[in-house]
This record gives C-alpha cells, sequence and structure tokens, in this order.
C-alpha cells in the first residue's frame, strides 16, 4: 500500500512535534513538506530539537500547497492561519486533517461547502485522543437522563482558545439531546464578571489555565440527590496521535468534511 504523504503546519509547535515524531517512526507516512512561520528553505532534520526528516520547510503556505504533492495536511497551529491553511488545502485537493482549534462556526460552514463544491474530504477534530471522544459521546448520553449540566475544562498556560474545543464541541453534542435551559437561579448576579463561566444554550462553561496542566475536562451532572462526573485527562500529547492517524487515513476515502472523530469510529 503506497504511504499517506502528509505536509505538517506548525512542526516546531508542541502538537507538531510530537506529529512529526509519530510520522518518523511510522511506516504509513511520509513527511513530505512543513509549513512554519520560520525556517523557509530548511529542511526539517537541520532545525534543532526536531526529528531527523529530510522534508522540506516552506514558510508560504500557498507555494507549498500549491508545488509539493501531498494526500494530507495536518494542521496543528493557530485558529486564523489554520484556517486559511484548511482553505487552501482543499482548494488544491489536498485533504485536511485539522487539530487546529478555535474555528467559528461560520468557517467550518464555509470549509464544509468548499469540500462538497471540490468533491474532496476533510477532517476536523477538536479533540484527537480517543478517551475524550468517549468522554464527549457518553456526555452525550448522560445529558438525555441529567440535563442539568456544567462543564470545567483545564488546560496548560500557553493555549490561546478559551473555551477549549473539546468544551464547545462537548456543548454541542448535548444540545443535540437536551432542550435549552440554564443553570442556578433565574435571578443569579455575578457580583465578579465572568464567575459562572461562559454560556451556551444556558450550559456554563468553565477554563482554568495553569502551568502543569495538559489537556483536561469534566462535564459534572446535577440531578435530585445525586451528581454524575464523567471526565478525561490527556497525561501527554502522544495520547493525540493514534487519532490523528486515524484520521489522515479515514480522510482518504471521505469525499466531505467531517466534524469530530467519532464520526470515523466504529
Ligand atoms: N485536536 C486535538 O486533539 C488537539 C488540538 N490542539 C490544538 O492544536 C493547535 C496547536 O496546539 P499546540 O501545539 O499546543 O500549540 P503551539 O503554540 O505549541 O504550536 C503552534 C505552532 O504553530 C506555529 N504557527 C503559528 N503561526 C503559523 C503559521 N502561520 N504557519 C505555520 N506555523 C505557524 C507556531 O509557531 P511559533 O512557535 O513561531 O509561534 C507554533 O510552533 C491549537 O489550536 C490547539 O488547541 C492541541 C492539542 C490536541
Ligand atoms: O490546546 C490544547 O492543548 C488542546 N486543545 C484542544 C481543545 O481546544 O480542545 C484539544 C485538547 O483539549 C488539547
Amino acid at each position: 500500500m503506497s504511504k499517506i504523504r502528509a505536509i505538517v503546519a506548525g512542526p516546531r509547535g508542541k502538537m507538531g512535534r510530537e506529529a512529526l515524531r509519530m510520522i518518523e517512526k511510522d511506516e504509513t507516512f511520509e513527511l513530505v513538506a512543513c509549513i512554519d512561520r520560520k525556517h523557509d528553505g530548511e529542511r526539517v532534520r537541520d532545525i534543532e530539537g526536531l526529528p531527523a526528516l529530510e522534508a522540506l520547510i516552506y514558510t508560504d503556505p500557498e507555494t507549498c500547497l500549491m508545488e509539493v504533492e501531498a494526500d494530507v495536511l495536518i494542521d496543528l497551529t493557530t485558529p486564523e492561519n489554520g484556517y486559511v491553511h484548511t482553505k487552501w488545502a482543499i482548494e488544491n485537493h489536498i485533504r485536511p486533517v485539522v487539530g487546529t482549534t478555535g474555528f467559528s462556526e461560520q468557517q467550518l460552514r464555509e470549509l464544509s461547502t468548499l469540500c462538497e463544491e471540490k468533491g474532496i474530504g476533510a477532517v476536523i477534530a477538536p479533540n484527537f485522543a480517543i478517551g475524550a471522544v468517549l468522554m464527549m459521546q457518553f456526555s452525550k448520553w448522560a445529558a438525555k437522563h441529567m440535563p442539568h449540566v456544567e462543564i470545567i475544562e483545564k488546560h496548560h498556560d500557553q493555549k490561546l482558545d478559551a473555551p477549549s474545543g473539546t468544551a464547545i464541541k462537548t456543548a454541542q453534542l448535548i444540545q443535540e439531546v437536551r432542550s435549552s435551559q440554564s443553570q442556578g437561579h433565574p435571578e443569579e448576579q455575578e457580583t465578579h464578571e465572568g464567575a459562572r463561566g461562559a454560556e451556551i444554550d444556558g450550559m456554563r462553561i468553565h477554563s482554568m489555565r495553569l502551568p502543569g496542566l495538559i489537556a483536561h475536562q469534566e462535564v459534572i451532572f446535577g440531578g435530585q440527590g445525586q451528581t454524575l462526573t464523567i471526565k478525561h485527562d490527556s497525561h501527554d500529547r502522544e495520547s493525540f496521535m493514534s487519532g490523528v492517524k486515524l484520521a489522515s487515513e479515514k480522510v482518504m476515502s471521505l469525499d466531505q468534511l467531517v466534524y469530530g472523530l467519532e464520526h470515523l469510529l466504529d
């Protein structure tokens, strides 16, 4: 079977480095290029701390996505850049596998339409860790029976977006099974702004950012005389890599955009 020719955007980042380590070890992949903000024209192996891979680095994403023959773009950058990379990849018939979080609903709709127009697959997954996908699915099930729910997500303090993509996706999945309702006293007032967290359809999301954390989420359901907590922890970034691999394999036979890894699990 031929290898999946991958471009990685964000190779020096925490996730990008982990993806390169996975690609180096895994025979399924061949790294054909990287998109970075620095090191134009250099090779991955020449950059301190990156694996000994021959692929060239491009700082101009448009040139890279137009010139390099690739099957997938694995994007692990920032919301603004990730969106542009994804769009250009689809336009150049390279299938995006996007871990970058923080895209708006409007952007997701636009990318989905573009995939339909081009007849090309894409995977955008706010969380590639299988345990996190199960945590979201279990939460959706629980919300049917226990609709009072709040989400606490905890991440490292270098994270740019809040709430996390996983927390937003969890709230969206819960929205599919519960009717809109608010938690807490109808007349409650915040004496300190933000005390009750962000709100999606009445659900509260609380975002914690601390050094020492990686990626953690608790979904807490309250009922008469009881609570249920569904919790997931990523203790390292390798936890996301089996999902990146699965998405890269599955995207090859998709002809539309899939939002969330749950759609690719049996
Ligand atoms: N779906 C999932 O399972 C997961 C998703 N994520 C998401 O992945 C993204 C990356 O996370 P993480 O690795 O922790 O973040 P990092 O900040 O460690 O890495 C982001 C990298 O992107 C680079 N970058 C910024 N702009 C560009 C650009 N224009 N072109 C190419 N590279 C660029 C940055 O470069 P520089 O260093 O110069 O700033 C940096 O190296 C985030 O959106 C995060 O939420 C994270 C973990 C799991
Ligand atoms: O930035 C991170 O680290 C993570 N981002 C994703 C998110 O926003 O949900 C996935 C995971 O939580 C790690």
